[in-house]
């Protein structure tokens, strides 16, 4: 039965060749070249769990799992209160057809703020990667579940060539193995079943028990409430990537202080 994966890679892959034949690598590494200093983006994560939670916000308009999200969605307007709302880095997310993202919207976000931002998209090419910090973003996104060992370790290497973090995104046990194999600090848990689109904590409590402490454990997808932070703090995961519950609050700077104010002592 093919994923929800499978089908996004499906036409990422198709679009990507497009876009290379009319952008080569070379132009797009000109862009690159040019583009914003990169922001430190897991250091920002590494400093901000050393005392309290790091959250990465996430601009997110629509999910496959939920439809349209938010439907006043102003992204320098959301980065910003994200910002007020102390969030330690941004996620923008910028595919269009599975995700009603664009690229312009994290060149605008991240133009609104200071602080750090992953471009959360589905990556399998070093072309996206020199794309990625031609649009000025500081982290990409490596997905186990999508990508072959050989593709992960070639991505992390761009990024780093180019500056950028990796934070590497598992779903399983055997996803992690493969993730503990590269050279990448970032280790995100999606609490979110690909195949059901059921999201549940128990995904991060148990595979938390795997995760080295030379790794900043980042829990994603499914968190809403103070609790929930907690409770992931209790096992390991002092970082979030905190989209939905958050794009639904009318007041975002607030929500988002709201859910940081009480974190869990180390
Ligand atoms: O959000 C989805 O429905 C989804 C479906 C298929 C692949 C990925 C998906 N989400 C990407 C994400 O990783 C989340 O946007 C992120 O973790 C935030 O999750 P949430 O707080 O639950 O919006």
């Amino acid at each position: 039965m093919s994923t929800i994966l499978d089908r996004i890679k499906a036409y990422k892959l198709e679009e990507v060749a497009t876009r290379k034949s009319t952008r080569p690598l070379a132009r797009v590494e000109e862009d690159a070249k040019a583009a914003s200093p990169v922001r430190p983006f897991a250091e920002a994560l590494q400093r901000a769990t050393a005392t309290g939670y790091g959250l990465i916000a996430e601009i997110k308009k629509a999910s496959p799992s939920k439809g349209l999200i938010r439907a006043d969605f102003d992204p320098p307007a959301l980065a910003r209160a994200y910002e007020d709302g102390g969030a330690t880095c941004l996620s923008v997310l910028t595919d269009a057809p599975s995700f009603q993202g664009h690229e312009d919207y994290l060149v605008a976000a991240r133009g609104a703020v200071t602080l750090p931002v992953i471009r959360k998209d589905f990556l399998y090419d070093p072309w996206q990667v020199a794309e990625t910090r031609a649009l000025g973003a500081d982290c990409i996104l490596v997905i186990m579940a999508s990508v072959s060992d050989d593709q992960a370790v070639e991505l992390v290497d761009a990024a780093r060539d180019w500056g950028m973090d990796a934070l590497i995104e598992v779903h399983d046990r055997a996803e992690l193995d493969r993730a503990l194999r590269l050279d990448a600090p970032l280790l995100g848990v999606n609490n979110r079943n690909l195949n059901t689109f059921h999201t549940d904590l128990q995904t991060t409590r148990d595979l938390s028990t795997a995760v080295p402490e030379d790794r900043i454990l980042v829990a994603e997808s499914g968190l809403s409430t103070p609790a929930d932070l907690a409770d992931m703090a209790r096992h390991g995961a002092r970082a979030f990537l905190i989209g939905e519950s958050l794009m639904r609050q009318p007041d975002v700077a607030g929500a988002t202080r709201t859910l940081l104010a009480d974190p869990v002592a180390a």
